[in-house]
């Protein structure tokens, strides 16, 4: 997707993979709406972002997206400020197996409604230019993880992404859905995650014989390949320390037989 003069939303995008991803979305020429709870760290990014690439091609909206009307108003305030909208990160998520109907409502309820509202503005049959929605999922979606409500918000996403982008959806809309799956990176999330002991020291043990942590950048790459291969989507994109490598190539039970995969129709 070429981005120079398009506009970009992106969820959690105060720190962490969200700020990485909305940084690498600037770098390439777009302008960006920066939605997150944390306000102070958001004004920052925004204010840092603003000087590097200039005070009218970022904002920074407050914004909770498990409250409905609050992500509603903020795609209505991206779109009324910037002229439109091109691209949607829904990067916004935590890991807490304590509150976890928290964790399902800030990692899956508030994607679906995200993709709905990026249809909504972005989609060609609501009057939009078509564009791209890109849903920060994990391999924790892909394969079993010790925190058993987080793996299945991410692979929850897994199953949204692939299902929106199913050709019919692309036909009318023109928005093309993909999913990004990182390994253990870096970041916040890592750092008191709310899960008992015994899943922690799993996890400890799954890094070490994963190869260990990847940094943002690393994760950003995965996030530059979906955004340069414009023939994607429904994809679901693997990225550990080993490399990237795309999930889903199998033919579902109605192509098995002819040996047929349904190809996707790319026209966004
Ligand atoms: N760091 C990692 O190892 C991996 C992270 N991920 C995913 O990447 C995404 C970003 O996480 P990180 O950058 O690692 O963590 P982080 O904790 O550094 O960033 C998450 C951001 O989301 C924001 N946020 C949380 N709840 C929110 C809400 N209700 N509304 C709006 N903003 C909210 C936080 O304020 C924070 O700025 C998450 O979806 C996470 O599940 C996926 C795979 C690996
Ligand atoms: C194998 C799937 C990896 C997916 C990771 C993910 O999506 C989110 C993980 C969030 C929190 C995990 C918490 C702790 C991880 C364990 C150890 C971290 C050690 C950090 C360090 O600096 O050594």
């Amino acid at each position: 997707m070429q981005l120079s003069g398009k506009v970009a939303l992106v969820t959690g995008a105060a720190q962490g993979l969200g700020k990485g991803c909305a940084e690498a979305i600037l770098e390439r020429g777009a302008k960006v709406a920066l939605l997150d709870t944390n306000e102070s760290a958001g004004q920052e990014t925004a204010a840092d972002f603003a000087l590097k690439y200039g005070a009218d091609r970022c904002t920074f909206i407050l914004c909770d997206v498990t409250a409905k009307d609050q992500l509603e108003g903020a795609f209505q305030k991206v779109v009324d400020h910037f002229g439109g909208l091109d691209l949607v990160v829904n990067n916004a998520g935590i890991l807490n197996e304590v509150q976890w109907e928290k964790c399902i409502d800030v990692n899956l309820v508030s994607v679906v409604r995200g993709c709905h509202l990026g249809l909504r503005y972005m989609g060609k049959q609501n009057g939009g230019n078509g564009g791209l929605i890109i849903n920060m999922s994990s391999v924790a979606g892909l394969y079993a993880f010790p925190s058993p409500v987080y793996a299945t918000t991410k692979a929850g996403v897994v199953g949204l992404t692939r299902s929106l982008g199913m050709d019919y959806k692309l036909g009318r809309d023109c928005v093309r859905v993909n999913a990004l799956c990182p390994s253990f990176t870096t970041t916040a999330i890592l750092a008191d995650p709310e899960v008992p002991e015994d899943q922690y020291q799993h996890m400890k043990d799954m890094l070490e014989r994963g190869g260990g942590l990847m940094q943002i950048p690393d994760v950003v790459k995965g996030l530059a390949k979906l955004l340069d291969e414009d023939d994607k989507n429904g994809a679901v994109l693997e990225v550990t320390v080993q490399g990237m490598k795309y999930h889903g190539d199998e033919s579902g039970p109605w192509d098995r037989e002819s040996g047929t995969h349904q190809p996707n129709l790319c026209i966004a």
